[in-house]
C-alpha cells in the first residue's frame, strides 16, 4: 500500500534537504519534536530487533507521515518526551478548524506551552513570529507572511498536504485568567511558527482509469476534501478529474465559498463543480443534497467520520474498509474492503447489469401476460370457451415465473453496459424501447393464436382437442424463442455470448423437455393430445417468427419521452 509521506520541510523561510537535520539549532529541533510526539492521536511502537522495520506507527494517514518522519529524520525519542511533560489541555483534531493543539507543562523547568499543529494557512494566521533556521525568533510582517504562503502555494501545488507547525510559550497570569483549571485553554493566538512540512498523498496507480471509466459511463466524478485548494487542484488533475487546461474558475470553489452561496446560487453552479477544498463535514453534506435536488443519484465514497453526514445523505454511500472509520461504515452502504477507489466501478457495473436484467424479465413477462390475457379473453367472449387451461396457465406461469428469472436474471455484465448514460432518477423501469418489443412480440402471438383458435381446425383438418393442445404448444414455443429476444433489449444480435450463459441454455433445453413431456405424456393432467411429428414442425415454425420480428423491431426508432407522458397531458414539468 502506498502510505502518505513527508517528502518536504521548511524551517522559517529555508527549505530542508534530508540528512542536514543535525545543522538545525537544537532549541527549535526539541521544540519540533515536543510538538509533534506530544500534539498527536497517534503513537510509535518500537519493534523487537529482527522485523523489517524497526518501528510501527499508528493513527491517521497524516499522523503517521508526520511521526514516521520525526522518529526516522530527527530521531524523536517518543517514549521519553511524553514523559517529560505533563499534558493540561487538549484540542482535538476536528474537521472544522483542521488543526490540534496540546497546553502542556515541562517537568524540567515547569514551563507551560501551547504547541499547535494544522492546515498550514490556518496555523499561519495565527501566528506573529517565526523561528529561522539558527533558532532566532523574528517577527512575521506582513512580507514575510506573503512568502510564506507562497510557500505553502508552491508546496501545495506539487500535490502536497502542507500542515505547519507552531508554539507558544504561556505566562502562568494567562493561565490564572482562565482560573478554573478544567476550563483552560491552549492559548491560540500570537504563536510563533516552527515550520511546515509538506506530505505526499501519492494517487494510488490505477485511480486515473477508474476515474476516465466513470466519466465514460456518464458518470461525474467530484473531489470534495480537506486539503487546501492548491493541492486539491493538483490532486484533481493528477487523477483526471480536472483535464489540462481546463478553466478552474467555476470548477473549484472551497468550502466556506460554497457555504456562502445563496442556495440559488449553489444550484445554478453545483454541477459545473469538480472541486471543492478545504470543506468541513457540513459543505459536504451540502453538496450532495444540492445534487439529489438537481435530480442526480448521488453515490459518495469516503473513510472519515467527517465523511459520515454525506455518506448518509447519499443515494449510494461507499465507505473504506481498511481505513475507514466505524463512523463511516456504519453510515455507508457499501463497504468497499480492499480500499480500492477502482472497485466504484465494478459497483456500476453490477448495479447496471441488475438493473438491465430485471428490465429483461419484465419485458419477457408483460408479454406472456399481455398474450395470455388478451387470448383468453377474446376467446371467452366470442367463444364461449378458453383454449388455455388452468393448468396450461400454471405451466405457462412457471416457465416464466420461475425459470424465465432464473435464466434471464442471471446473466453476467457485459461490457457495453458501461457505454450508456446512467439511467437517472425519473426514467421509467420499463423504457419505450420495451415498449415496442413487447407490444410487437404479444400482438404476433395473438393474431397467431386467435387464427389457431378460430381457424386451426379447418385449415390443418385436426379435431378440436388437438388444436387446443397446438395452440397452447405454440404459446409455450412461442416463449421460449422470445426468452432469447428478451436477452437484449436494443441490440439486434439476442444471440450474443449466448455460450457464456451456460444456465440460460440449459434452462431452456429442460423447458423444452418439459413441454414434450407435457404434451406428449401427460394427457389427463395437462388436458392435451399428442401431437405427430407434423403438427410440431408447425408449432416450431410460428414460434421461431418471433425471431425474425424480434431483429426487424429494433429498426423502428422510438422516442426518449416515456410513453406515460404522452398519455398523463396534465402532468406538465
Ligand atoms: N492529524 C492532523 N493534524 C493536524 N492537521 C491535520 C491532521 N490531519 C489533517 N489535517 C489537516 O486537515 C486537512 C484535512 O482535513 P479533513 O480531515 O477535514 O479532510 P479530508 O478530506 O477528510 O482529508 P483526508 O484526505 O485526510 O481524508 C489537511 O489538509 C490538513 O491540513
Ligand atoms: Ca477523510
Amino acid at each position: 500500500m502506498n502510505q502518505m509521506k513527508v517528502t518536504k520541510f521548511w524551517l522559517g523561510l529555508e527549505p530542508m534537504e534530508v540528512g542536514t537535520y543535525s545543522n538545525v539549532d537544537p532549541f527549535v529541533l526539541q521544540l519540533i519534536k515536543e510538538g509533534v510526539s506530544l500534539n498527536t492521536t497517534g503513537g510509535v511502537h518500537k519493534l523487537k530487533s529482527g522485523s523489517d522495520s524497526e518501528f510501527e506507527f499508528s493513527g491517521s494517514p497524516t499522523e503517521k507521515a508526520i511521526l514516521s518522519w520525526a522518529v526516522l529524520e530527527l530521531k524523536m525519542d517518543m517514549e521519553n518526551l511524553t514523559k517529560s511533560c505533563s499534558i493540561l489541555q487538549v484540542e482535538t483534531f476536528n474537521s472544522k478548524k483542521k488543526r490540534s493543539g496540546v497546553l502542556l507543562r515541562r517537568n524540567v523547568d515547569n514551563q507551560t506551552i501551547s504547541h499547535w499543529k494544522g492546515a498550514a494557512e490556518m496555523v499561519l494566521r495565527m501566528c506573529s513570529k517565526y523561528h529561522d533556521g539558527f533558532g532566532i525568533s523574528k517577527d512575521l510582517d506582513n512580507e514575510t507572511m506573503l512568502k510564506f504562503e507562497r510557500i505553502i502555494q508552491g508546496m501545495a501545488a506539487s500535490s502536497l498536504r502542507c500542515i505547519a507547525l507552531a508554539y507558544t510559550k504561556v505566562t502562568d497570569e494567562e493561565l490564572e485568567v482562565e482560573g478554573d483549571m478544567n476550563k483552560m485553554v491552549v492559548k491560540d493566538n500570537g504563536l510563533t511558527l516552527l515550520g511546515l512540512v509538506g506530505i505526499k498523498d501519492p494517487c494510488r496507480p490505477g485511480v486515473k482509469t477508474t476515474v476516465e471509466a466513470c466519466q465514460h459511463a456518464g458518470v461525474n466524478v467530484k473531489m470534495i476534501t480537506g486539503d487546501n485548494v492548491f493541492t486539491a487542484k493538483a490532486i484533481a488533475f493528477e487523477c483526471g478529474i480536472l483535464q489540462p487546461n481546463q478553466d478552474t474558475d467555476e470548477t473549484v470553489v472551497e468550502g466556506e465559498q460554497f457555504r456562502n452561496f445563496t442556495h440559488e446560487e449553489r444550484l445554478a453552479k453545483v454541477e459545473k463543480i469538480s472541486v471543492m477544498a478545504r470543506s468541513s463535514p457540513f459543505d459536504k453534506l451540502l453538496m450532495v443534497q444540492c445534487l439529489k435536488q438537481k435530480g442526480h443519484v448521488v453515490a459518495v465514497t469516503g473513510d472519515g467520520t467527517n465523511d459520515a453526514p454525506a455518506l448518509k445523505e447519499a443515494d449510494i454511500g461507499l465507505s473504506m474498509g481498511i481505513q475507514g472509520t466505524e463512523v463511516a461504515k456504519e453510515s455507508s452502504d457499501i463497504v468497499i474492503l480492499d480500499d480500492n477507489f477502482a472497485s466504484i466501478v465494478t459497483v456500476i457495473n453490477w448495479g447496471r447489469c441488475v438493473y438491465n436484467n430485471i428490465q429483461k424479465f419484465i419485458q419477457f413477462q408483460l408479454t406472456v401476460n399481455v398474450a395470455a390475457l388478451v387470448i383468453n379473453f377474446v376467446a371467452a367472449v366470442s367463444a364461449g370457451e378458453v383454449p388455455l387451461t388452468a393448468v396450461q396457465l400454471l405451466w405457462v406461469n412457471l416457465i416464466m415465473d420461475t425459470l424465465g428469472a432464473l435464466a434471464l436474471a442471471t446473466e453476467k455484465p457485459t461490457k457495453d453496459l458501461m457505454d450508456k448514460e446512467p439511467v437517472g432518477r425519473t426514467k421509467p423501469l420499463i423504457t419505450n424501447i420495451m415498449w415496442r418489443n413487447l407490444l410487437s412480440q404479444a400482438l404476433y402471438q395473438i393474431v397467431i393464436l386467435l387464427t389457431l383458435q378460430f381457424k386451426g381446425e379447418s385449415i390443418f383438418g385436426v379435431t378440436s382437442k388437438v388444436n387446443d393442445t397446438l395452440i397452447f404448444n405454440t404459446f409455450v414455443l412461442c416463449q421460449v424463442f422470445n426468452e432469447f429476444n428478451a436477452r437484449k433489449l436494443e441490440k439486434k444480435n439476442v444471440f450474443e455470448g449466448i455460450f457464456k450463459s451456460k444456465l440460460f441454455l440449459g434452462i431452456v433445453g429442460v423447458t423444452l423437455v418439459l413441454q414434450v413431456v407435457m404434451v406428449e405424456f401427460l394427457k389427463k393432467f395437462a388436458n392435451t393430445e399428442r401431437l405427430n411429428w407434423r403438427e410440431w414442425i408447425v408449432c416450431i415454425g410460428f414460434a421461431a417468427v418471433s425471431w425474425p420480428i424480434g431483429f426487424v423491431v429494433k429498426f423502428i426508432p422510438v422516442s426518449d419521452k416515456p410513453l406515460l407522458d404522452f398519455l398523463n397531458f396534465r402532468k406538465r414539468y
